[in-house]
């Protein structure tokens, strides 16, 4: 007897018979513990979302990187339209759609200053959302020792500063208004300063508007309607959900003086406080805009 027909025989008759009924390897067991836990437990659920939503940065941007330094050679506004493209398909994943208006009101030509509301780390995919061309953000500069996050900011062309100095952050922020002039790029500013969940406003840090006067260019505003819905870390909550976003109407700072910051200040705040209850479907204050700037 052939010992190859034998053998095949002896497969022929093992690849008829059915697997073995072996015990599930130790990750079988491993993986299925931990989908039960999820499924009982919203805190572990939460911590498995939010997990996942920083690994896949993490891992995106070590992907992403190498095509940056291919493409563009090293750091440049050029990179953010790569990385735009990768994190706009994080929405996807997520189960987070988006409903835009007033995009139009992004058309200028040259350099502004873009503020918006800061929620959460998600924020970014709803930055990237809208992300105009040639647009960099400022960013705590403690981001850019995140791993492969940092380096992606970095080659990204996003302006890390010290939150904790005063001077450090202006002379950063007076750089910025030179090669904001230079490099006709456009600089997105989360004026609040930190994220806040609460479904309301910060009071706004002045940097984003000394900026702008700085260097006469307008002030956009962009409103995101409040995460509440369907993200709140306090209550274990990461579901898909719905972001309305709204870019308002330039705001104009030809002619303005560093006198004019706080009125500034106001008049955004106000404006992106009305739009984000009104986005948000939150009754509006009886009393009117809360404090605008940081006492
Ligand atoms: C491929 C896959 C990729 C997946 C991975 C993701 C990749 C993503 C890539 C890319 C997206 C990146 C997204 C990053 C997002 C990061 C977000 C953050 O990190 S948010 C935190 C940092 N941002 C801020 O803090 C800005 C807001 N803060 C300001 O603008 C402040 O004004 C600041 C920091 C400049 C100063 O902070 P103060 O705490 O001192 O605040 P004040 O009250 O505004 O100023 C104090 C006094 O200084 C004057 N002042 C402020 N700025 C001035 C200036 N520029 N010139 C002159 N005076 C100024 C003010 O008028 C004020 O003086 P008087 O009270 O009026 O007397
Ligand atoms: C190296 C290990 C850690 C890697 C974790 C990767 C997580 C990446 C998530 C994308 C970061 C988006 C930028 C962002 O939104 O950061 C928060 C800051 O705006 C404000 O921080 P804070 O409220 O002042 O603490």
């Amino acid at each position: 007897m052939d010992p190859s027909s034998s053998s095949s025989s002896s497969s022929s008759s093992s690849s008829s018979s059915p697997p073995s009924e072996g015990p599930l390897p130790w990750w079988g067991v491993a993986g299925a513990l931990v989908l039960l836990a999820a499924a009982l437990s919203p805190r572990l659920r939460f911590r498995l979302r939010i997990g996942s939503y920083c690994l896949l940065c993490l891992l995106a941007s070590a992907l992403t990187a190498p095509a940056c330094l291919l493409w563009n050679r090293g750091r440049t506004v050029r990179n953010m339209t790569i990385i735009k493209n990768v994190v706009r398909t994080f929405k996807y994943i997520y189960g987070l759609r988006f409903e835009l208006k007033g995009l139009e009101h992004f058309e200028i030509e040259g350099p502004c200053v873009i503020i918006s509301n800061h929620q959460s780390i998600l924020d970014m995919i709803g930055l990237m959302e809208i992300l105009p061309e040639r647009c960099v953000q400022i960013a705590k500069r403690e981001l850019m020792y995140m791993g492969s996050v940092g380096l992606i900011m970095y080659l990204g062309g996003v302006i890390f500063i010290n939150r904790k100095s005063t001077s450090n952050a202006k002379s950063v922020m007076a750089d910025v208004g030179q090669a904001m002039m230079s490099e006709n790029v456009k600089v997105w500013i989360y004026p609040e300063g930190t994220r806040n969940g609460s479904g309301d406003l910060l009071p706004f840090k002045k940097g984003a508007f000394h900026l702008a006067i700085q260097t006469q260019v307008p002030v956009v505003p962009v409103v995101y309607s409040s995460f509440t819905s369907f993200y709140n870390p306090k209550k274990h909550l990461f579901t898909s959900g719905k972001i309305r976003v709204e870019v308002l109407p330039p705001v104009p700072t030809e002619g303005l003086t560093a006198s004019d910051v706080d009125e500034l200040t106001d008049r955004c705040y106000t404006a992106m406080r009305e739009t984000l209850f009104r986005i948000s479907e939150r009754p509006a204050e009886v009393n009117g805009g809360g404090p605008s700037v940081s006492h």
